[in-house]
């Protein structure tokens, strides 16, 4: 297999230091006279979840670490073929294990659930017991390396079972947390972008999300093209809590920055971002759309939820996906981009207009596709989403 390596060298070039989401929460205000309840936006966003986001960022960290690590040096039985066909490697297990692991240790009063992409059923095979060493290892090293949990070394029984967790249904009651362990696991095994996405969903609604991009540029990719490596500074993590705004910082600093979409009103000005590859999204459908929009600028095409998070820090203004007929689209795909862009003042919602419900499952039940932008291009997308649509469908 031949693998085409970016370069990790993070330097962090930030330098505010905030300490977003430890300022106390407004408290809640119920007016008797009017007997108003409040709204499910403003009861979240008066809630603090600092205990989980702590936990998140650190678990979405360690998890990134064990990544970059497998990734520079990724051995061919490293790779395995899931029954959909689709690649998972040690990394993606290793991550899964960690991240449950890390949320329980640190968040041991709460009861876990987690809703997750991988499970341990092809590990549990015959043959399998190297693999599951490998990944043992490389959750123990990363443990060491960052001195956390020293009192207990994880057994693989250990390590299977922290992978397991992830079998929750998550829904509408009460909270779960939702991990892509890595999202991009095509792009991860060509040494391009790939993210470590978890959120938290309480009640059904996002309300904390945590996307670690270990090869996301520090700086824009604005322009970029379709790249395959990128120079300069790498790796970001983005972080959102409900009501709280969308921050940033490179993954070997805490000094965040917060983020905006990008204010661009004027589509020839705007770029968009799609899939890599072709196979995930409609690309003949995006051009499109684009077209009809007016925009100039080539589709700029990276792996993974890092598109969500180039996005909400203004690198591009629009993000087009259209699966093919009949697939069903995941909330650990989506849950952690989604709520990163909406705090930085971003609209996702499916292809009519329709807000993304993560409370029905493991599964997000849509209309044809995803589109994110900002406020104000949002009408003109949908339009052009809809003419575009509509022509694909008579010319069928
Ligand atoms: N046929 C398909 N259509 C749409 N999405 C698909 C797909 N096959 C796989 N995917 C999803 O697309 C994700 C990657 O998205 P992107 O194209 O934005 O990089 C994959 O996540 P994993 O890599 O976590 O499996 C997978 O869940
Ligand atoms: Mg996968
Ligand atoms: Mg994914
Ligand atoms: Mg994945």
């Amino acid at each position: 297999m031949s693998i085409n390596f970016v370069s990790i060298i993070a330097k962090p070039k930030i330098t505010i230091t905030t300490n977003p989401f430890l300022v106390s929460s407004p408290l809640l205000f119920f007016s008797n006279k009017t007997k108003t309840k409040p709204s499910i936006l403003t009861a979240f966003s008066s809630m603090s979840y600092d205990k989980e986001l702590a936990a998140a960022k650190k678990a979405a960290s360690l998890a990134a670490r064990l990544c970059q690590k497998v990734q520079k040096a990724i051995l061919q039985s490293d790779v395995q073929s899931k029954s959909d066909k689709s690649p998972v490697t040690v990394a993606d297990y290793g991550s899964q294990a960690l991240v449950s692991y890390v949320l329980q240790r640190e968040l041991p009063s709460e009861l876990f659930s987690l809703v997750a992409e991988e499970d341990s059923e092809d590990l549990r095979k015959d043959g399998a017991q190297e693999t599951q060493e490998r990944i043992t290892k490389l959750v123990n090293d990363i443990l060491a390396s960052d001195g956390s949990y020293s009192d207990s070394i994880l057994s693989t029984d250990d390590v299977v079972k922290a992978i397991d967790c992830g079998k929750s249904e998550g829904g509408s009651r009460g909270r779960h947390w939702v991990l892509d362990p890595i999202d991009g696991t095509k792009g991860f095994l060509r040494g391009d972008q790939y993210a470590i996405a978890l959120a938290l969903l309480d009640e059904g609604t996002v309300v904390l999300g945590v996307l670690a991009c270990p090869n996301l540029p520090i700086t824009s990719i604005a322009g970029g093209g379709s790249h395959h490596s990128l120079p300069g500074e790498v790796g970001c993590l983005f972080f959102s809590v409900a009501g709280g705004g969308t921050y940033m910082h490179s993954l070997d600093s805490s000094s965040a920055v917060k983020v905006q979409v990008s204010s661009i009103d004027n589509p020839e000005e705007a770029s968009f971002f799609e899939s890599y590859e072709a196979a995930h999204s409609m690309h003949d459908l995006s051009s499109s759309i684009a077209k009809k929009l007016g925009v100039k600028a080539p589709p700029v095409r990276i792996d993974s939820q890092a598109k969500y998070g180039a996005l909400s820090r203004g690198d591009g203004v629009i993000y087009l996906r259209f699966p093919h007929k009949g697939y069903r689209e995941k909330i650990w795909d989506h849950a952690a981009g989604y709520i990163v862009v909406a705090e930085a003042g971003g609209v996702v919602t499916d292809a009519a207009g329709n807000p993304l419900d993560f409370s029905k499952g493991r599964y997000l039940d849509l209309d044809t596709g995803i589109i994110v932008t900002n406020q104000k291009l949002m009408p003109s997308l949908l339009k052009a989403v809809r003419e575009s649509i509509e022509e694909k469908i008579s010319s069928l």
